[in-house]
This record gives C-alpha cells, structure tokens and sequence, in this order.
C-alpha cells in the first residue's frame, strides 16, 4: 500500500446528526494534521448530510439508498435495486478516488462503501457511537482493521483484537463552553440571574419530550426559569403554535440548535435524549442532565447508552413512557437541588473522553502505515 501525501480519505454514512457530526469532528482533525488531505464523505441521497456536511466545508457524493423497512412499505420493493445500485456506485467512487483508507461512521451509506472499499483491499475502520452495534456494523466488523468505539463490553459485537476504546468524536467548540455562559445567554437574549434548562431531543427532535414540555409549560413559567427549547423540524410548528397562548418572555423555541457550545453554555440543567453524541456531548460539558432515551430505535440502544451513566450515579432517567406525567416534575426539583446538581457534574465528568477524536485519528494512521 502506497502511503505518500497527500492523503485521501473516505468518510461514510450518516442518516442522523449521530453520525453527521462524529464524521466532521474525525475530517477536521485530520484537515489540522495534514492540510493538503482530501476527504470525500459519502452519504444517502435525500439525508441529513447532504446539506450538512457542505456546511461544514466538505465534498459529499449521495447514494440512492436507504434501509429496509420493518412495516410494509413500497419502498421495500426498490430495496434490492438499491443495494445493487449503490454498492455500483460505491465501487466507482472508490476506484476513481483512491483512498488511503475509509472510515464508516454508520448509517446507510457506510455499508456499500466499506464493502468496495475491502473488495479492493483498502484498509478500513468503523468508528461505532452506540454501546450497541447495528446489523451492518456488526458485519463489518469482521472485515474492518479497526473498530473505535465509546463504551466497555463492545467485544459482545465485535472482535476483541480489532477494538480500540477512543470515545465519540466532539466538535471542538463543544469542548471549552465553561467560559462561554454571558455570550450564551446573551445569544439567546436570556437574563444572567435566572436559571435556565435546555430541552434536547437528538437531531431530529422528540415527540415525547416535546409534548411532556408544552403540557407543563406553564408550571416551567410560574417558576420563572428560562427554557431553550430544541423541537426538531418535524415538531416545529405544531409546538410554537400551542405555545403562542401563553407569555413566552422566558422561552426559546428552535427548531434545531447550531450553536450547540452556546446551548449547553447557557444551561444549568439538561433535557435530553439518549443518543450516544449528546451523552458524550454532556459528559464533556458537565452539565446535570435527565435522559429519556427514545424507545423507537434498535435493540432499544438509547436505554442501554442511558443505563451505563446512571449505573454510575451520573445522571437521572426518566422513561418514554412516563415522561409526559412526571418529566416536568423532576426537572423543577433537580433545579432546586444544588447538591444533586453537584453530585451529577462530578460523576458525568469522569466519563468524559476529550481527547476521542485525536486517537481516532491516530489509530487511523496506524491502518494505512
Ligand atoms: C432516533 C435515532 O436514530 N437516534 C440515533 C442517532 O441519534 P441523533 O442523531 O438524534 O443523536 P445524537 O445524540 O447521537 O447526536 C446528536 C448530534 O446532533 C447535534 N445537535 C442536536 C440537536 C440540535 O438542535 N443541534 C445539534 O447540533 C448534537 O450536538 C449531537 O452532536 O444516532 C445516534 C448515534 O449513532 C444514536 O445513539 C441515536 O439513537
């Protein structure tokens, strides 16, 4: 394997702001080594990284797939046309480009390119986000040269030789928010003396928090908190619209945040879902946060990801099920519990993993030498 600069990198998947935002943070510390580097993400046409990932400064190539669904669906018949089309295309990229190596980060694209990527014998690694491994990437992992991932007991999926424990990679402004709250609150044209709670509902949103909040928003008004609240695209209108009624001068209402440093700087306690970016996200600012992990994803992964920092006393859980009854309730006694407060920033702290997307990077080069 040839290995003079300068380099070229594959970065595949997406699907969700989990798979979008680790991808930029690896592209970026590879861009501050080596700056003449060329990356090429690959995604899923019509997905969240079509549009991000140019945001973010970089090429993207979609391909025309997606998953297969559980319900009955039409586009279950175009399946198997997909596959084949996308593992095609997928070959042709990889032939043209000529990568050092590929990362996949999960989601749908990462499984055709990482295939022609091995079919062509170049070197390969995942970079799994979840303390639970998908299908695909439990597939891969037995063709791959290297898999990083952020929890313990990942050998339940993978080869225990091809494992590296390196963390999630976190966008390097998320890192330092500690002396961002003024600017925060003055982003968000909130006041210094009130506390504040930020609603979190991973990068699509969440109806179930979503709905826990607007039928108790007016006991978060009769408390005088501040909220920032992240609704997703999808629950956007409906919310802002059912809010309008009531005296909105404390509340924030985003249909998604891009400022996410500013977000958490801001906030004194933490609403969110259990996706395994913004656990990392939280555990490296330190905040207080009460999970309530979605039950609608695979293998129920977000309350496996939850259940490994309240094991450790590092934060609260709220279930799905009971959040619209009790989610409010526990928030408003957590901002009044300093103590707790206390407990749960130094717990959630330890599992912090600031230097993540460095050894990813490292490991990385440790596959093309
Ligand atoms: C419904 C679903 O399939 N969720 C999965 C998806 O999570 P999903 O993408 O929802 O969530 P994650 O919590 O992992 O990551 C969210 C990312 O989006 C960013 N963000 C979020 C909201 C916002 O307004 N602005 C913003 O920038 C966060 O800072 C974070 O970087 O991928 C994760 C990682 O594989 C999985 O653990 C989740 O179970």
């Amino acid at each position: 394997m040839k290995t003079e600069r300068p380099y070229r990198f594959i970065i595949s998947g997406g699907g969700t702001g989990g798979h979008i935002y680790p991808a930029i943070a690896i592209a970026n510390e590879i861009k501050s080594r080596f700056s003449d580097a060329q990356i090429l993400f690959v995604g899923a046409k019509g997905k969240m990284e079509m549009k991000k990932v140019p945001e973010a400064g970089y090429k993207i190539i979609g391909l025309w797939i997606s998953g297969f669904q559980r319900r009955i669906s039409i586009d279950n018949l175009y399946f198997p046309f997909k596959v084949l089309f996308s593992y095609v295309a997928a070959n042709r990229i990889i032939k043209r480009f000529k990568p050092h190596a590929v990362i996949g980060v999960g989601g749908y694209a990462s499984g055709p390119i990482m295939l022609a990527a091995r079919g062509k014998k170049i070197p390969s690694m995942i970079q799994e986000q979840n303390s639970y491994a998908g299908l695909t990437n439990k597939r891969l992992g037995k063709k791959v040269e290297k898999i990083c991932v952020a929890y313990e007991h990942m050998d339940r999926y993978f080869p225990q030789n091809k494992i590296v424990i390196t963390g999630n990679p976190v966008r390097k402004d998320i890192q330092h928010v500690e002396k961002k709250r003024e600017q925060a609150l003055k982003h968000y044209n909130l006041k210094s003396g009130k506390k504040t709670i930020l609603v979190l509902g991973g990068s699509l949103g969440a109806r179930t928090i979503n709905n826990s909040i607007i039928k108790h928003l007016q006991q978060i008004i009769d408390v005088d908190v501040q909220l920032i609240w992240q609704t997703g695209k999808f629950y956007f209108e409906e919310m802002t619209s059912k809010a309008k009624e009531l005296y909105l001068d404390n509340i924030r209402i985003l249909e998604f945040i891009k400022e996410m440093d500013l977000a958490y700087a801001a906030a004194d306690v933490v609403i969110s879902r259990a996706g395994a970016l913004s656990i990392s996200e939280l555990c490296l600012v330190g905040k207080p946060v009460i999970f309530v992990p979605s039950p609608n994803v695979a293998e129920d992964h977000q309350t496996k990801n939850a259940k490994a920092l309240i094991e450790k006393n590092a934060a609260v859980l709220v279930k799905d099920v009971v959040a619209e009854g009790k989610l409010v309730d526990e928030v408003l006694v957590l901002l009044k519990d300093e103590k707790r407060q206390a407990e749960l920033i130094q717990n959630i702290k330890q599992l912090a993993k600031p230097n993540a997307t460095e050894d990813i990077v490292n490991e990385l080069m440790t596959i093309i030498k």
